[in-house]
């Protein structure tokens, strides 16, 4: 990976500017704008429904944005495409099933301007041992780790990658994202879009989170978990309790009990263990932490869907297009999802 100033200074690989897309009444990307640069290795996370997978249609020119501009070095999707800088792994669109993974492997090497070997594609994917098996008869996995290939195929300066390690097993996924790292070490730019947040906390060195079309935050792993604002307090309560009045503390964004132990998050840790201690509770094991990137990741889409709601975790700060509440948050606290409680 290249250092931050060396990516300042470098042309943009990509660059959307004021990019929106509609279809129909829905508004998939809203007013996108966005440069990436050589070497930058990013994740592109949202909710379902965010404008991901439309994002990096538009970005491989599969579809013509309703206005703005998307450019890849400097000229369009269409002709970055074409001169092979570019590689993709999508989700839709099927394989040809009754041919060979080698046949197929071959087929996209032959297609590449700046091919690799078929058989060094096939070994980087992993799939050697299974090159002379029709493509109809592989798993959801081994579907995977060919389409892998193929976006690696040639010598590509982008790989886009949408949701890529679905369905493939541990070992599959850690020789993947290897390779990745290996591509951003030589100065590629790799973008992927995924729900695995903590794929994203360990490969991205910068991390995009859409919701509703829109950018939400930008910025390293470190800085969109800051960004969230709120921190994580545990402890146990060996007396009795009421859990109204835990409801109650100051700053509480979330409350979690289950029997004596007590999880939540809070915008000030300080203040509302303070508090803790003001109700007379001797609180146990008591661990204060900050969000993990899904925690934030929550709590930031959270605050983005619903600005009136006030989930109280202060977005202002770092970062593009932050809708930042402040509110007081108990309703939150109440309505939360069992999603979100796993989050905890
Ligand atoms: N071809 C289409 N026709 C109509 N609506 C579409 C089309 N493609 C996407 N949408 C809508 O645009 C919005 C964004 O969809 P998109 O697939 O880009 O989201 P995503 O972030 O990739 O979601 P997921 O995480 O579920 O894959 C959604 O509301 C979706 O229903």
């Amino acid at each position: 990976m290249t250092t931050t100033s060396a990516k300042t200074a470098a042309p943009a690989v990509v660059s959307f500017e004021n990019v929106t897309k509609d279809y129909g009444q829905v508004r998939a990307v809203d007013g996108l704008t966005l440069t990436l640069r050589p070497g930058e290795t990013v994740a592109l996370l949202g909710p379902n429904g965010a404008g991901k997978s439309s994002t990096l249609d538009l970005l491989l020119g599969l579809r013509p944005p309703d206005s703005g501009s998307v450019r890849l070095f400097g000229t369009t999707p269409r002709e970055a495409i074409a001169a092979g800088r570019v590689g993709a792994m999508l989700q839709s669109g099927g394989l040809m099933e009754g041919v060979t993974v080698r046949e197929l492997v071959t087929l996209g090497c032959a297609l590449h301007p700046k091919a690799h070997p078929v058989d060094e594609v096939l070994a980087r994917a992993g799939i050697s041992g299974i090159a002379d098996r029709k493509i109809g008869k592989l798993s959801g996995g081994q579907e995977q780790r060919v389409r892998f290939a193929l976006a690696t195929a040639g010598s590509n300066d982008l790989i886009v990658l949408d949701e890529p390690t679905t369905g493939m097993d541990v070992t599959a996924r850690q020789a993947f994202w290897a390779t990745m790292r290996e591509q951003a070490d030589q100065g590629r730019t790799v973008l992927f879009a995924t729900h695995y947040l903590e794929e994203a906390d360990a490969i991205a060195d910068r991390v995009l989170v859409l919701d509703r079309g829109r950018l939400l935050a930008d910025g390293s792993a470190a800085e969109i978990k800051a960004r969230a604002g709120a921190r994580r307090i545990s402890f146990d309560l060996t007396e009795p309790y009421d859990e109204e009045r835990l409801r109650a503390l100051p700053h509480l964004t979330r409350l979690d009990v289950r029997g004596n132990t007590v999880r939540l998050q809070s915008r000030d840790a300080d203040a509302t263990v303070h508090a803790l201690y003001g109700l007379g509770l001797y609180p146990r094991n008591l661990e204060v932490a900050g969000l993990g990137l899904e925690q934030a990741f929550v709590a930031l889409t959270e605050a983005g869907a619903d600005p009136g709601a006030g989930t109280g975790t202060g977005t202002e700060g770092t970062g593009a297009g932050g809708t930042g509440t402040d509110g007081a948050g108990t309703d939150a606290v109440a309505a939360r999802t069992e999603a979100e409680e796993a989050a905890l």
